[in-house]
């Protein structure tokens, strides 16, 4: 993956045409793509299930997918979604009783493993995993629907995230999801933030290739 990532959110895609809405995203420059997984329990919310990882794979989808789990429990849908193809595992620590195991569950299944951190969840969970953790995904909107506004104190975590990082040597990447748009993605890279997703700011748009581009063309003027 290059030192940037943007992650596209198909939560604002075209559900009714969804392999073309993927094929079009990955062609207009996207690098991974976050797939939403809500069950209306952990969040109000339900949207996919790993038949459509599955079927974005017969599709011809090749590219990396990130699954990001708001679902509780989360042990039996890991399995589902290694055996569909998923790329990128990540659940929220509150959503799940044996830590440990579910993180070895998804590395042990080939895929890598990430904890998700809610706006007012401290970063605590990481606290005996962070050498079994391979991404490190910070809410910056409350679970559960796109389009929301970027909640500012995100900012403060992530640059505590990007310290223990920093700190570990460990390759962990860390992703930011919730309100990333043009205005803001600059400020956000420079609070460590290496992995972008980001829903209406790219499906919301008519061109997806000018959206991405105006997202990058931010990110090569952070400094
Ligand atoms: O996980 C979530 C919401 O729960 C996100 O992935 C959103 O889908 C991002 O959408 P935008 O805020 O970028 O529109
Ligand atoms: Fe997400």
């Amino acid at each position: 993956m290059q030192p940037y990532a943007i992650a596209p959110s198909i939560l604002a895609a075209d559900f009714a045409r969804l392999g073309e809405e993927v094929s079009r995203v990955l062609e207009a420059g996207a690098d991974i793509i976050h797939l939403d997984v809500m069950d209306n329990h952990y969040v109000p919310n339900l949207t996919i299930g790993p038949m459509v990882c599955t079927a974005l794979r017969r599709f011809g989808i090749s590219a990396p997918l990130d699954v990001h789990l708001m679902v509780t429990p989360v042990e039996r849908l890991i399995d589902d979604f290694l055996a569909a193809g998923a790329n990128y595992i990540s659940f929220h620590p509150d959503a799940c009783v044996h830590l440990d195991r579910c993180l070895q569950q998804i590395k042990e299944g080939g895929a890598k493993a990430g904890l998700v951190f809610n706006p007012a969840s401290s970063l605590d969970a990481l606290d005996y995993v962070l050498d079994k953790v391979d991404l490190i995904l910070l809410m910056s909107v409350n679970p559960g629907f796109g389009g929301q506004r970027f909640i500012p104190s995100a900012l403060d975590k992530l640059r505590q995230a990007r310290r223990l990082i920093d700190e570990s040597g460990l390759p962990i990447r860390l992703q930011i999801d919730g309100g990333v748009k043009q205005d803001n993605i600059r400020q956000i890279a420079r609070a460590g933030a290496d992995t972008f997703v980001a829903g209406t700011a790219i499906f919301g748009q008519k061109d997806y290739r000018a959206a991405i581009d105006g997202l990058r063309r931010e990110l090569e003027a952070r400094d």
